[in-house]
């Protein structure tokens, strides 16, 4: 896999086509998922202003006082309600390294579940602009999964279904610049090498770069910004119910090259299924050369134990 090789897809066809443009979509997104477990969709109808206006409120809640975010902090521990502000070397996506340098706020489904995200007080136009970003990626990510349903050929709506957004996750993240004296301990990354724990994750990211995947060879591939895109991955849940047909791939936040530099700003939004949803292996992933791997699991018990693991 080369960078090339992360594949970027006009999503529009599939959004207002029909008929073969919709097919032509669909095959394009199953290869990927099943080559690179990576892809970068463009075409995808989100609005352009939407998503900056989001990335403008997400900086000016970064940039408020430490002690304004602290009030949207969480007991970093309460992984069940998984909502609120994490302050910079909290978490660590790779467990053996040193803490991510990364912040982040997250939210889950306002309508539903609003009671449990944490806002500081005052920021109501943060809070709006990012309750209606949740409600337009929210969709966007329902559409992907219609198109998992036909590439994998399961019944129509099978995933969407199980998607009920018991467990969606809009996380806003902001990668500071590193000190001038900053010393890297080794290994250390913006975001440390992972995969993603659930169904499929959108992305979206500035220009700065940074993004890496990592190829059958076990080389770190640039995933660069493509303006307009987002970048979609499909989780271990994805993989556990595909029979590891569609891959759950490793990715990582490198540091930049220097002190300094600029911050990074991205957008990730995390469509999980339900807690109560079984994961049971798709008969469509199982063949003579690909005999079932996985017994089948809640979807609760699953996440909550990865989240856990991750603080
Ligand atoms: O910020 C990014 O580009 C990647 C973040 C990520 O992989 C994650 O939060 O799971
Ligand atoms: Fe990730």
């Amino acid at each position: 896999m080369s960078a090339s090789q992360v594949p970027v897809i006009d999503f529009a066809p599939f959004v207002n086509g029909e008929g073969r443009q919709r097919e032509a979509v669909v095959e394009a997104i199953d290869r990927a998922a099943r080559e690179v477990g990576f892809m970068c969709l463009v075409g995808h109808g989100l609005p352009e202003p939407q998503l900056q206006a989001l990335f403008r409120a997400q900086r000016d809640f970064f940039a408020l006082p430490e002690a304004v975010k602290a009030e949207a902090a969480f007991a970093y521990q309460d992984t069940d309600a998984n909502t609120g502000y994490v302050a910079v070397g909290k978490e660590r996506l790779d467990v053996k390294r040193a803490p991510d340098l990364k912040e982040s706020f997250q939210i889950r489904e306002p309508g539903r579940y609003g009671q449990v995200n944490r806002w500081p007080s005052g920021q109501d136009g943060f809070r709006a602009t990012a309750e209606d970003f949740f409600a337009a990626v929210s969709d966007l990510s329902m559409k992907v999964l219609e198109a998992f349903e036909l590439g994998l050929g399961t019944e129509p709506g099978y995933f969407r279904e199980r998607h009920r957004t018991h467990s969606q996750i809009l996380r806003l993240l902001h990668y500071p610049p590193l000190p001038p004296e900053f010393q890297a301990q080794r290994g250390q990354a913006r975001a440390g090498g992972h995969t993603d724990y659930g169904s499929v994750t959108l992305l979206f990211q500035d220009d700065v770069g940074g993004l890496e995947v990592r190829d059958a060879d076990g080389k770190w591939v640039p995933v660069d910004p493509v303006p307009g895109g987002v970048v979609i991955n499909t989780g271990d849940i994805m993989a556990r119910w595909t029979n590891d047909v569609y891959r759950s791939t490793l990715h990582r936040v490198r540091l930049p090259e220097h002190a300094g530099g600029r911050a990074r700003y991205s957008v990730a939004f995390f469509n999980d299924p339900d807690n109560d949803a079984e994961i049971r292996v798709l008969e469509q992933c199982v063949s003579d050369d690909n005999a079932c791997r996985y017994p089948p699991i809640l979807t609760g018990d699953y996440l909550v134990n990865r989240r856990a693991a991750s603080y």
